[in-house]
Formats: C-alpha cells, structure tokens, sequence
C-alpha cells in the first residue's frame, strides 16, 4: 500500500496526533501537533483509520524552541514543545467539542485557567530503575525504559531527591525489576513533596532484601521527610502493597489556604497545587452563589474539597471509598478544628442509597476517577430534590456522557470552566456547574 501525506490537526485523550483525509479520520502515535508526515496505514476500521508515522515531511510551526530532552521530561509530557497558546488552545476545543458532540450542547467558548507555572509544578512522581541502576521512567504503553536527568517538570525538592537517590543507588549497587523475567529488586520509585518542603519516598521492592545500610545512610542524608517500603511479589504490579515505615515522619505536610493537609503514602493529593487549589476556589465561587444547607461531596479522596467548603454550607457529606484516605480526612478535619463533616467510607453508587436527597438546599459535588459516575447516581441524583450539581472531571468524555444523562433529568449546564492542571500534558480538568429551574 502507498503512503500516504497527514497533516495532525488534533491531538487525542491518548497523546496520539488526529488527521482528517478524504472524509476518514486518522490515528497516529507519535505524531506532533501541526506537523506534515508521511504515513502508513496499520489498520482500517469503520470509522478510523490507524496510521503509523514514517517521517516528518513538514515540522509543525507550532514548536518551541527548547533544549529539554526526553531524559528530563520523566514521563510523558506529548505537548513540552507546543507553544503555550496552542497547548491552550487544544485543551480549550477538547472541552467545547467533547460537550458539544457527547451533550448536544451548542458551546463557542469556556472558561479557562491557563497554567501559571510550565516547568516544576509536579508534587507526585513514579520512576523505576533499570538493571544497571539508573532512575528511570516508562515509555507510553510500554514497559520500555528511559534514564532520566534533571527532571524539569517536577518540583525542585523532588529534583534535589532523585539526584540524592540516584547517587546512593549507584553505591549501593542496587539494581531495577525485569519486567521480562519477572526477576530483580526495586519496582516502584514514589516521590512526593510538598511546598513546605517535606518530601516522602515509597520504594516498592520485589523481594524481601537487606538494605539496612542503604537505609541509614539515605536517612543520614538529610534529604527526605519520611520513607517507606512496599512488598509486592506479583509479576509486573507496581503497585503500592503492605507499607513498612522505614524512618522519619509517617506523613507529610500540606496547605492550600488556610487549610492544612496530612498526607499519607497511598492519599490521593492532587499533583499541581496551585492549579487544583484554583479549582476548589472556583467551586466555592458557585456554592457561595447557591447557599446550600448541605454539600454532598462524592469522590472526596482526603477531603481537601469538603474541608476547603467547610465553612459554605451546614454540614458536608463526604463520601470516599478509600479507607485510608477518609482516616486521613478525619484526621485532616480535627487539625483544622472542622466538625461538619460527616463520613461514608463506602462506594458512591452505595452511599448515594443511603444519602437524605430530598432537600432542595442541598448541593451535590462529584470529583470522580477518569471512568466518571456510576449510572445509580445520576439515577438516585435525577430523581432527587437537589437542583444544583457541581462537577470536576479529569475526563471531557465521561463528564460529556454525564451531562447528557443529566439533561434527561431536567438539568441545564450553566457553567464550563477548563484548568490547565497537568501542563505540557494532553490531560484536561474541567469544572461544570448544572442546574435545574
Ligand atoms: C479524582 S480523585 C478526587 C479526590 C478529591 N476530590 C480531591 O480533589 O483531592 C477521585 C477519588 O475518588 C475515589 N473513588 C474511586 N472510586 C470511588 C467510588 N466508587 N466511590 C467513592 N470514591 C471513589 C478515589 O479513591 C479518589 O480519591
């Protein structure tokens, strides 16, 4: 089959670059925003096609002019050299054309909180190591592994961190997990820190091993606030396991405002501060317009949102499925001297049985994973009092697909805010407000 000439007009929810061609649509990996390539299709389907990029013919005239390298992206970052106002720019439509086509609404413009920093803004990174020892991170969806360098993404206590412990894994001649064989010792690199300065680390190790002097010599470095290892024998999982305590604090320190947040090794945090900050406050903007008696708050991980709307409403609801993280929640409500929280620590599409809905002063507030909400909610929500519903998604199309649904239940959307929280990212945070008169 011949080549074929595409020019990459979108960039999709994956980091792939989209083309249009002859009325079909394309699907590229590694294809960059703007640019010309030459391409080969891989596979034809109804609808798409999937392209695989040979060459670029025409360099997208929307490339900066940096000297960052993969090494120190540490992770994937699809959009680094897109000039800002394009990055926002893409963001901005992902949003308005994801509602206009998923919700049949008829959107021109948003909201939209561009990023105020585009380098170190990142609280939270996983790096593994590779067989000779070097910090390193995945390639997309591949176990494929790039050393990294001077990280330029995240903050400068976690950059100060890795150099630290890249040293002192060289020393001690440790050595990364075979994901082929399933063999070796270090899985998993958690680093966290926070603008205090306090920084943890959860090494999530493969097999038991002795690391005593590795140990005291990373404590006697000074550099970390608290650390912790994880056992997880299970082929290729990465994951968190059982948590030992190694040496220093058992949680790190937070604020956003005036609120403080202890935060454990497995809580949910958001990892851009100040941008997820600017969200809580938007959504406040909203409940100070609505007055509410009561905030429902769904999906509440430490409760930073129910904490920072404390003081909106009544009494907050707050409903989160990781027990871990609502212990930190109480935890998090008694050292800000809040009492009008109330705890489920159950799944949402359960407690939303179980919740007083018929109150036309109550406001529901739902911040859930990528997938977006259980049917049994919007169902429980639709037939309910509550008339107004605030909705922060990570996904324009499962919160699209939410919408939708929510229409059928007499609600408008009134508001659409976009925050740029995961800069240099294809990921887009939206906040919506929905209403029923
Ligand atoms: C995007 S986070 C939002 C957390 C919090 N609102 C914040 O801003 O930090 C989503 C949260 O939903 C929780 N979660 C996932 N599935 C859930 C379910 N079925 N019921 C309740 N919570 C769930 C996760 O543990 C996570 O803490």
């Amino acid at each position: 089959m011949e080549n074929i000439l595409l020019e990459i007009i979108d960039i999709d929810d994956n980091g792939r670059g989209v083309a249009k061609l002859d009325g079909m649509i394309y699907f590229v990996e590694n294809a960059k925003y703007g640019e010309t390539i030459e391409a080969t299709i891989i596979k034809e389907k109804k609808s798409f096609i999937i392209a695989k990029k040979i060459k670029t013919v025409k360099k997208s005239p929307f490339l900066e002019n940096t000297s960052i390298t993969e090494k120190q992206l540490c992770g994937v970052y699809d959009l680094f050299d897109i000039e800002y106002s394009k990055q926002v720019e893409l963001k901005k439509n992902n949003i308005i054309n994801t509602i206009n086509r998923i919700a049949g609404e008829s959107l021109n413009d948003i909201n939209f909180f561009e990023a105020d920093n585009r380098y170190g803004y990142r609280n939270k990174i996983e790096l593994k190591v590779s067989l000779d020892g070097k910090l390193s991170s995945f390639n997309r969806n591949s176990y494929d592994l790039v050393n990294i360098e001077n990280c330029v993404m995240t903050t400068s206590e976690i950059s100060d961190v890795i150099k630290k412990l890249q040293d002192l894994i060289f020393e001690y001649n440790l050595k990364g997990y075979d994901s082929s064989t399933g063999e070796g010792l270090i899985k998993n690199v958690i680093i966290r820190s926070t603008s205090f300065g306090e920084t943890m680390v959860i090494f999530v190790l493969n097999k038991e091993y002795n690391l005593k002097n590795f140990y005291i010599a990373l404590e006697s470095s000074n550099i970390l606030t608290s650390f912790y290892v994880s056992m997880n024998a299970q082929k290729n999982n990465y994951k968190i396991k059982d948590l030992v305590h190694v040496f220093g604090k058992k949680k790190i320190i937070e604020q956003l405002g005036e609120y403080k947040f202890n935060i454990s090794p497995k809580a949910f945090f958001q990892v851009n501060k100040n941008m997820s900050y600017k969200i809580y406050l938007e959504a406040q903007e909203y409940i100070k317009s609505l007055k509410p008696k009561t905030i429902v708050d769904l999906y509440s991980g430490v409760s930073t949102t129910s904490i920072i709307l404390s003081k909106n409403a009544e009494k907050i609801i707050s409903v989160e499925i990781n027990k871990d993280a609502v212990k930190d929640a109480r935890e998090n409500a008694k050292l800000n001297n809040i009492e009008n929280i109330e705890w489920m620590d159950i799944p949402a599409e359960v407690a939303i049985d179980e919740i007083e809905l018929d109150d036309e002063k109550t406001v529901a507030l739902f911040d859930p994973p990528r997938k977006g909400l259980d049917k049994n909610i919007i169902k429980k929500i639709g037939e309910s009092k509550i008339n107004n519903l605030i909705y922060i998604s990570c996904n324009p199309s499962t919160l699209a697909r939410d919408i939708k649904l929510f229409k059928e239940y007499g609600f408008r959307l009134l508001e659409v805010t976009g925050i740029d929280q995961f800069v240099n990212t294809v990921e887009i945070e939206a906040l919506i407000l929905l209403a029923r008169s």
